[in-house]
């Protein structure tokens, strides 16, 4: 029997794998010691379990143990990693660059950079969703300190081309911060193929827990430097002070080493899926892909639903199908998705628009239930809709 409702927004969050629960259980209670104790068993315990952590997070990614940061989620990451920067290199540069269809976290952090006397250049996308290459190269100055690009679009899935991107900051000097939380997981990521300077991730877009992130910040070739932005017992390095989350860290360590393990075999079987669900959805009329189906993650597809009002497409069916229309944090604001716009796309389209993200834990049981409901739902809002409107 299907259990309802289908969950369909992994790209929002994920569940926490089984087999993370029981790696994080010991150290909520007989293992419950401080890391940075380092005076009694109880906190080299905990000492040794986030150094496995560390080691597991640092191989998924291609990084070294001590080049991880571990932050409470990407949010704070992608928040280090800026201001960091800016505060760091003021003497060099104030200028950074980034996107116009970025996450909140980084937006919003650049928004404050321009208030703290910073220049932002906001990169446009093409219909695409990528950036221009040569548009980005061109934007670089003398006084530029920071590239900041994410991976992988959380509402589309496109798949910016990041090693391009690392090669011409590095050609220019320019230090490249990825924010790569919904990459990381899902396709092979490796921070010294792809250039990557400083990259936040985060525990709960892979199977790990919520609260529990990490900040890469590369040591060598070159060596970046931050300003720490919570200042405290100088935890990681001096960049990040406060007692470690242990279980949380040690969950997002066990869940890093299953994606290592497992992400081939998964992202086969997932892509599948989002296929057949895709291909069978865009056999309706009218129905589009948002965003380069060529470079994007195996688990994401965004559609356009034209003359359909998405708010009735959701209401249709959102009791028995948990998706959403584009990212979590904005799916109760009544305005178009800023990427979707940033695309080129109507404000209608925008509204008609759904973001349907798989996972390690959906069925084909589940994708034929999603077809049926989504299409049935489709089919009746059309109907109603008098012609001509
Ligand atoms: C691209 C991107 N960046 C940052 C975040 C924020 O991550 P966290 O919830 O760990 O703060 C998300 C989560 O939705 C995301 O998709
Ligand atoms: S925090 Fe993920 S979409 Fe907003």
């Amino acid at each position: 029997m299907l259990k309802l409702p289908v969950y369909c927004d992994y790209n929002a969050t994920t569940p926490c794998d089984p087999r993370v629960v029981e790696a994080m259980l010991p150290y909520f209670t007989e293992q419950f010691g401080n890391a940075a104790s380092k005076t009694h068993s109880f906190g080299w315990i905990a000492e040794e379990a986030v150094d496995l952590a560390r080691e597991q997070v640092a191989r998924l990614v291609g990084a070294e143990p001590s080049e991880i940061v571990f932050t409470s989620g990407a949010t704070e990451s992608d928040n280090l990693a800026i201001k960091g920067v800016f505060d760091m290199y003021a003497g060099k540069g104030n200028h950074i660059i980034t996107c116009v269809t970025e996450h909140k976290a980084v937006l919003d952090t650049c928004r404050h950079i321009e208030k703290m006397g910073g220049e932002v250049t906001w990169l446009p996308v093409n219909s695409e969703g990528l950036i221009d290459l040569s548009q980005l190269e061109a934007a670089i100055k003398s006084t530029t300190i920071l590239i900041s690009l994410m991976y992988a679009n959380n509402e589309t899935g496109v798949v910016q081309q990041v090693p391009e991107i690392g090669a011409i900051a590095k050609k220019h000097g320019v230090l490249f911060f990825s924010d790569a939380t919904q990459a990381v997981g899902k396709i092979p990521v490796d921070v010294k193929r792809d250039g990557i300077d400083l990259m936040a991730f985060s525990a709960h877009k892979l199977y790990g827990p919520k609260g529990v992130g990490a900040l890469y910040v590369r040591r060598k070739n070159p060596r970046v430097r931050l300003t720490a932005q919570l200042d405290g017992g100088g935890h990681e390095r001096g960049m990040r002070s406060g007692t470690l989350n242990v279980p949380g860290i040690v969950g997002f360590g066990k869940a890093c080493e299953i994606c290592r393990n497992e992400m081939e075999t998964e992202s086969r079987r997932i892509s599948g899926w989002r296929n057949k669900l895709e291909a069978s959805l865009t056999d309706l009329p009218d129905v589009l892909v948002n965003g380069n189906t060529q470079n994007r993650l195996p688990n994401v597809s965004n559609l356009s639903f034209a003359e359909v009002d998405g708010e009735g497409l959701m209401l249709g069916f959102n009791k028995n199908i948990a998706v959403s229309s584009g990212s979590a944090c904005t799916s109760a604001s009544m305005e178009p998705s800023h990427v979707l716009k940033a695309m080129g796309i109507s404000d209608e389209l925008a509204f008609a628009s759904l973001r349907f993200s798989l996972g390690r834990f959906s069925t084909e049981e589940q994708i034929d239930y999603i077809l049926q409901q989504v299409k049935a739902t489709v089919d009746r809002l059309r109907q109603l809709k008098p012609a001509g409107i």
